[in-house]
């Protein structure tokens, strides 16, 4: 989504022909939309407010919502419009200490339905969010920390992390087991899961030890698709435990949030479990926490018992989640700085936040490229693009047409290979080649975007077999799930393709033409391979081609990251992070130097107070 778009015309439906003045113009202007431009309006006449800058306010605040924020700045607001301001159209934007001042004063804040904090203003539903969050975590530390039996758990941690590779494991999971809230971050591959795998063994022990019921551990992502690999991880890193502590653990099958917490029918974001029926666990894991919104995060530690062993996971460096909020940098940034005890026992600082910071899986050049762009280093970025290794690769570009036709070789291959596997109805072919290699766009549509691309490489395979694609459920057809079906079992990010079933008379290797009918689509979802008649599918979309957005949480052996125009709006640091992170083993950035430079020097701005809540003093209230 960008943040300012273009009016069509005079009747463009994103125009509130009704209003007037400051909202008006910053309608026209594109920045706000006439569901803003609604909102800010209904709750003027509501809470007797008419100063247009206090409504602009209102507008501006509903919009940032929308952006991913759970506040607004006013201060700062400016910036986020730049290129609406043009010498044509010079926004009239409130002399920032007037306006502050303007909204503090508003009845509208009075009544609380605004809310005006650390310079900040909110929607008051959001700010609650914040409060409660930073009230219940604030709550879990000042619980007595865990019973431990110390010389089991050191004994213990010799065991599972053996060798002093795994010194940073050991000191995190050491740190979790003492503590009931712990936020594990680290980048890709730094031994986040193998962490997580050796400390539920220790507490598995610890528990052995006491003689309590086995524990109970849920393993939980935001994602399908990342619970999927949670749990594949989870059991991965396991074998490489001493028996003993294997036997201890078993199968772990994880969750996504929203099925933990447990859907309710009647309610879109209220869960069965809440604060009046708390979670069962013992040990509650989050992973790729960075996806986690801030509503999400409410729920969540509201459903938590106190004597529950909470801990997230995640990188924080990478794109935060879709929805309002930037939980897991806030959670670094404010745990980080908050006041602990300042003589804390030997060997037990009581921070939350324990981080990983070696990378084990990557070969030097990812690694190194991912260091260059957490760091914010333009130059060190170009200089590990350009290496010329095998695991990164440039391909410099300066437009759409340069990208592919550089690009068709890369794309098509995998896109006719998969073509292959589905007609000969080889499902755990095609869904593993699938997993190899991703096209990663920032944009959904335009020249860059996942739609043409998708169109680019359907008419590529056209080309090269004289298959016209006419069936839209085309054998090899990639596919991206686009939203929940509890029915079927499928969500939201789950992938995969459409075959001829096996032993289909159809099915085998033909000359290229046209197959009609008979196909099904074989899905890799959370709690498995799902195989449904495509006629059962509602909401897919194409997959030769995936949003960087809508590939958090997952990765691929090989991904390609097609960079859009320097001056999109989404192109960001964190965008780039999150899509060269994707790749385990190779990465393919295609774009030109001015490019990748706009990327690394744009950061995504989520105005949010969680950091500050969490830094300073309790609030008064929750
Ligand atoms: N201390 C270590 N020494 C050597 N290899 C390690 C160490 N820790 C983990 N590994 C290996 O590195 C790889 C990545 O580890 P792991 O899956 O735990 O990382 P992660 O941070 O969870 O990765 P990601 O978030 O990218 O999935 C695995 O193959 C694992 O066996």
């Amino acid at each position: 989504m960008t943040e300012i778009f273009e009016l069509t015309g005079r009747f463009d439906r994103r125009i509130a022909l009704s209003s007037e003045g400051l909202l008006r113009e910053f309608n026209d202007a594109g920045v706000l939309t006439a569901a803003d431009v609604h909102v800010a309006r209904r709750l003027g006449v509501l809470g007797g407010e008419g100063d247009e800058r206090v409504l602009l306010a209102v507008a501006l605040a509903t919009r940032a919502v929308r952006l991913g924020s759970v506040c607004v700045d006013l201060a700062g607001v400016r910036d986020i419009a730049p290129e609406a301001e043009t010498p044509e159209n010079d926004l009239p934007w409130p002399d920032p200490a007037g306006w502050a001042e303007a909204v503090a004063a508003s009845p509208l804040v009075e009544a609380g339905v605004l809310r005006w904090e650390f310079d900040l203003l909110y929607l008051d539903r959001y700010r609650q969010q914040e409060v409660q969050v930073a009230q219940d975590l604030r709550d879990r530390a000042a619980e007595p920390p865990p019973p431990v039996d110390d010389a089991v758990l050191e004994a213990g941690v010799l065991q599972v992390f053996p060798d002093d590779g795994y010194a940073e494991q050991r000191a995190a999971s050491l740190r979790a087991a003492r503590q009931w809230t712990t936020v594990l971050t680290g980048g890709p591959g730094t031994g986040k899961t193998t962490a997580v795998a050796g400390l539920l063994a220790l507490l598995a022990e610890q528990a052995e030890h006491a003689g309590a019921r086995p524990l109970r551990i849920a393993l939980t992502a935001p994602t399908g698709k990342a619970a999927a690999r949670l749990q594949g991880a989870v059991a991965d890193a396991s074998t490489r435990l001493p028996q003993a502590y294997r036997d201890r653990l078993g199968e772990l099958p994880a969750a996504t949030l929203h099925r933990l917490l447990g859907v309710r029918p009647d309610n879109a974001t209220r869960f069965r479990h809440d604060r009046s029926n708390h979670l069962p666990h013992d040990v509650i894991v989050v992973d790729e926490t960075s996806m986690v919104s801030l509503t999400m995060m409410a729920r969540l530690l509201e459903a938590v018992r106190p004597d529950t062993r909470l801990v997230l996971v995640g990188d924080p460096d990478q794109l935060a989640s879709v929805e309002a909020g930037a939980v897991l940098s806030d959670l670094v940034a404010g745990l980080g700085a908050a006041p602990r005890a300042t003589n804390p026992p030997a060997g037990q600082d009581r921070s939350p936040v324990a981080a990983l910071r070696t990378a084990h899986r990557y070969g030097q050049e990812i690694g190194a490229l991912a260091d260059a762009l957490r760091g914010g280093d333009a130059d060190a970025v170009l200089a590990a693009l350009r290496s010329g290794g095998d695991a990164v690769q440039f391909l410099e570009v300066s437009d759409a047409a340069e990208a592919a036709e550089a690009l068709r070789p890369h794309l098509l291959r995998p896109a006719l290979e998969l073509r292959d596997l589905a007609r000969r109805g080889d499902s755990r072919g095609a869904l593993e080649l699938l997993d190899r290699h991703r096209l990663l766009c920032a944009h959904r549509a335009g020249p860059f975007g996942v739609r043409t691309w998708n169109r680019r490489v359907e008419q590529w395979i056209t080309e090269e077999t004289g298959d016209p694609l006419w069936e839209p459920m085309y054998p090899g057809r990639p596919l991206l799930v686009t939203a929940n079906d509890y029915g079927l079992g499928l969500y939201n990010g789950d992938t995969g393709v459409v075959v001829r079933p096996s032993g289909s008379p159809r099915s085998g290797p033909t000359d290229g033409a046209a197959l009609p009918g008979g196909t099904v689509a074989v899905l890799a979802g959370a709690t498995g391979t799902v195989e449904l008649a495509t006629s059962r599918l509602a909401d897919v979309d194409t997959m030769h081609a995936m949003t960087i957005h809508k590939s958090q949480g997952s990765q691929a052996d090989v991904v390609t990251v097609l960079l859009p125009d320097a001056d999109s709006r989404l192109l960001t640091r964190e965008l780039f992070y999150t899509a060269v992170t994707r790749a385990q083993s190779t990465v393919r950035v295609v774009g030109s130097e001015d490019v990748v430079r706009a990327a690394v020097e744009r950061r995504v701005q989520r105005a949010s107070g969680l950091r500050h809540r969490l830094a300073g003093p309790p609030a008064a209230e929750r």
